[in-house]
């Protein structure tokens, strides 16, 4: 069995991203903030969450956001928050499960990032979502057929991501791990 990795194990793919960043997509439950903490310390990059950066920006929750000003104005905001921390260099981003629907922060990713889509499927991300009431798409009366849909939707377009990683329950350190061995491969085949 390999060994956990130390922080900073691996300095040399965080030199091998030139300026790109290392960016996380999934939907809700997926593990993007979670594990992304955790890569960013195997990398020794900065790390960053979208939805974190948001929500300190505008002191208010994204739950909160959506009810006060709606789903579209949140959106708006997710975009200039993907460009403005895509282009501050390499670092893991975590983005809110939304964000690479939209076609313009893809077409900036595609420059800026190497993306990472963590797949989960629909039970695994039902047993996380239900530990916390947090999120607004998912207040509805039947949250396992809104994530269905989600699942329909999306997938499709996740996978444009550069490298796709399947998300299940084993620890967190060992997706970062398969993330880095990923990316190790990815960036032999794409150098900066
Ligand atoms: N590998 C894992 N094993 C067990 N639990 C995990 C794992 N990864 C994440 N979790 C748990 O699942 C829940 C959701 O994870 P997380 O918040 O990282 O998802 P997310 O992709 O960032 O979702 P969102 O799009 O809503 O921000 C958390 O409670 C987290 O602790
Ligand atoms: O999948 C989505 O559209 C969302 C995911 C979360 O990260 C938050 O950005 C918000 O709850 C919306
Ligand atoms: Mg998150």
């Amino acid at each position: 069995m390999r060994s956990a990795s130390r922080p900073d194990d691996h300095p040399d793919i965080a030199a091998r991203l030139g300026g790109r960043c290392v960016t996380l997509i999934g939907l809700m439950g997926a593990g993007k903030s979670t594990v992304g903490k955790k890569l960013s310390q195997m990398l020794g990059l900065p790390f960053h969450d979208t939805d974190t950066e948001i929500e300190s920006a505008a002191q208010m929750s994204v739950a909160e956001l959506f009810a006060s000003y709606g789903e579209p104005e949140f959106r708006a905001l997710e975009a200039r928050v993907v460009a403005r921390l895509s282009s501050q260099g390499p670092q893991v981003l975590a983005t809110g499960g939304g964000a690479y629907m939209a076609a313009e922060t893809r077409q900036l990713l595609r420059q800026r990032a190497v993306t990472v889509w963590l797949k989960a499927d629909v039970d695994v991300l039902m047993e996380r979502v239900q530990r916390r009431a947090t999120r607004p798409l998912l207040a509805t009366a039947d949250p396992r057929g809104t994530m269905l849909g989600l699942i329909e939707k999306r997938y499709p377009v996740y996978a444009e991501a550069d490298i796709t990683i399947v998300s299940r329950n084993v620890r967190r350190e060992v997706i970062a791990e398969e993330i880095v061995e990923a990316l190790d491969r990815y960036l032999a085949e794409n150098p900066a």
